[in-house]
């Protein structure tokens, strides 16, 4: 199976639209891979919080159209990473689209973990409540999106739900890039899953971002891992190495289900 991984770079000096355009363009260029991904909020920036009112759109707007376009274009499975979707019955969401080769959705997951404590995110979206896996002829994905990756009971729920693959969609800053390599190996090596992680580069509302997309195996060894810029990253893996992970070193059948907390204080 080929992943390619599209941590395209956010910043302020280009627009939306050619943002747009330009994602919608290195799509295209995917064509003969199975899987493109594409990062957090590529439209806004993830802390551009100023710009979320203005550039949330409906679940089918116009990144929906141009990326199901180069989904069908591309003959490729894409997650086109994540929209600020404006809910005409409620509030804003950060929500991830995937699009089948032949441009149709396929899926749409709402962020669940909104990041920011009491501002920014967490105070401007509301949060999704439904994990959500995408069957692919290869493999299932399991959708994330960024601050979800330092919650692992979200994983072990996507894979109770029979995800192989951890797709973490993100908006990831520099500052913290050492959570994000070691937080993504850890998702990897306690589901016994494939994780394909991809970020931005570039920086955007003053918040440098950590860039280091990264494609690690149910081992939890890195198969590729992207530099700070703009890059696409390209990576082979053979999905059938979940199975034989979990077969060969079964501790995702040792678990301790329902421990309760200790008697006494
Ligand atoms: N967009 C995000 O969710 C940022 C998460 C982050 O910066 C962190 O978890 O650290």
């Amino acid at each position: 199976m080929r992943a390619s991984v599209i941590q395209i770079s956010v910043d302020e000096g280009e627009s939306v639209e050619s943002r747009r355009r330009r994602a919608a363009g290195l799509v295209r260029e995917q064509a003969g891979a199975d899987l493109v991904v594409l990062p957090e909020l590529w439209t806004t920036g993830a802390f551009a919080y100023d710009d979320f009112g203005r550039e949330a759109e409906p679940l089918e707007g116009p990144t929906y159209e141009a990326m199901a376009k180069a989904a069908s274009d591309a003959g490729v499975w894409l997650h086109a990473g994540s929209i600020v979707e404006r809910d005409p019955d409620g509030p804003l969401y950060n929500t991830s689209l995937v699009f089948s080769p032949s441009g149709d959705l396929a899926a749409a997951y709402r962020k669940i973990h909104r990041f920011g404590f009491d501002k920014g995110e967490a105070v401007l979206m509301g949060a999704g409540a439904e994990l959500v896996t995408v069957r692919l002829p290869q493999t299932t994905l399991g959708l994330s999106t960024c601050y979800d990756l330092r919650f692992p009971e979200l994983f072990r729920g996507l894979v109770d739900a029979g995800a192989e693959t951890l797709v973490v969609s993100a908006g990831w800053p520099e500052r913290r890039r050492a959570h994000w390599t070691l937080l993504a190996r850890a998702r990897a090596v306690e589901n016994q899953s494939f994780v394909v992680a991809c970020g931005t580069a570039g920086t955007h509302a003053g918040v440098p971002q950590a860039g280091h997309s990264i494609v690690i195996d149910p081992w939890g060894e890195v198969l590729a891992e992207a530099g700070a810029g703009e890059e696409v990253l390209t990576v082979e893996f053979d999905p059938d190495k979940v199975a034989a992970t979990r077969e060969q070193f079964p501790a995702l059948k040792d678990r301790m289900l329902g421990l309760q907390p200790p008697l006494r204080p």
